[in-house]
């Protein structure tokens, strides 16, 4: 085994090695009877999973993080782009062909209630999944053993306190718990955690976060951490990739991204970000002190050029019609990006552009 290997569930695992790519990723939903009008709810989103690191998808409501989520997990077909799984391009809606996606790539959701079915017990909804992706082990004492270790895994312990209990009977935390070793009851490479905390209680937050982390480092999973809270993406993801309107706008190191905010619509973020460790380490411009009056734009008729130039304070005149590329940031981590005229190379600027 190499630096970098390291030996899980018997297989041998690169950390940093990619399990999944999303490129170009668009959806637009139809909206009306009549054809025509569409949500634009993603555009032309890229972004890479590896395995043993997180990746937190931050962005306010409605900007489109669940819906690529749900794009991942391949439950929506796409309007464009490509998702690929270890580098092949991979389209699948339902059948063999899913389940077998699906062993690879699960997906947590906010609301551990509505997730699971209150009138089946936890040992119910386990053995399932442990039997639909062919992990339930040799006769009722191999699946004894392949829930006891489950339930291990999210330290719901000893096991036999709550499988024979109904969901009501948990707490949220415990909740969100089980459906956690619901998910890695496929043994999967990837988890799409979708705002996984936001529905619990403030004081068990950090404890279910841990355990996310925790499974990261000991299974090697590739996690998409989705959160309108970026103070949470610093504390918890390696990388952070910030969507505004259906687009990514930045991305980065979590470090970087959060302590030097490129884009101005991240900085706003951070600036109304309800973090009392204030986790911004350099000045805002200070019109991004004052309260933010904009709103987020409509995704029927979103606005040309930079979806965010309505709202920005820094807005130049290119701003309104021409689509900023990423541009890389200067003096900040490596691979820190923002798709912002503010980054362009001073040669492709226009003359008489200003801040
Ligand atoms: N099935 C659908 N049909 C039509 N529009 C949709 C559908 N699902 C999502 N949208 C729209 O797509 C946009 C993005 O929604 P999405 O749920 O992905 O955002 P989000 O960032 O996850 O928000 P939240 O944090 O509130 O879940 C929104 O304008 C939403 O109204």
């Amino acid at each position: 085994m190499t630096a970098g290997q390291t030996a899980t569930e018997g297989q041998t695992v690169t950390v940093g090695q990619t399990v999944l790519e999303a490129d170009g990723l668009t959806k637009h939903f139809p909206v009306g009877r009549r054809g025509g009008r569409v949500v634009h709810a993603v555009d032309d989103v890229t972004l890479t999973l590896r395995r043993g690191r997180v990746t937190a998808l931050v962005g306010e409501s409605g900007s489109g993080k669940s819906t690529v989520a749900r794009l991942l997990a391949q439950l929506y077909p796409r309007t464009g782009g490509d998702i690929r799984l270890h580098g092949e391009s991979v389209t699948v809606r339902r059948g063999r062909r899913f389940r077998a996606y699906a062993r690879r790539v699960q997906m947590i959701f906010q609301d551990p209630f509505a997730s699971l079915n209150p009138t089946h017990t936890i040992r119910y909804h386990l053995t399932r999944a442990l039997r639909i992706h062919g992990n339930a082990g040799e006769g009722r004492a191999g699946l004894e053993q392949a829930l006891t270790e489950l339930l291990g895994k999210v330290s719901l312990t000893p096991a036999e306190r709550y499988l024979d209990k109904y969901p009501h009977e948990l707490s949220g935390g415990q909740r969100q718990r089980v459906a956690i070793a619901r998910a890695l009851a496929a043994d999967p490479e990837a988890l799409l955690a979708d705002e996984p905390v936001s529905m619990l209680d403030v004081s068990i937050r950090l404890g279910v976060l841990n355990l996310l982390a925790e499974l990261k480092e000991r299974l090697h999973l590739a996690v998409l951490y989705i959160t309108h809270d970026i103070a949470s993406a610093r504390y918890f993801a390696d990388d952070t990739l910030v969507m505004y309107a259906g687009r990514m706008v930045e991305g980065g190191d979590s470090e970087s991204v959060t302590q030097h905010p490129a884009h101005p619509y991240t900085r706003l973020l951070i600036a109304s970000a309800p973090d009392p460790d204030r986790i911004l380490g350099e000045v805002l411009p200070e019109e991004l002190n004052d309260e933010d009056t904009g709103e987020p734009p409509s995704l029927i008729a979103p606005p040309s050029g930079c979806r965010f130039h309505p709202r920005c304070p820094a807005a130049m005149e290119r701003c309104h019609d021409e689509l900023p590329p990423r541009f890389d940031v200067p003096d900040s981590g490596t691979g820190h990006w923002a798709a912002c005229w503010l980054y362009a190379e001073p040669a492709a600027g226009k003359e008489g552009d200003a801040a």
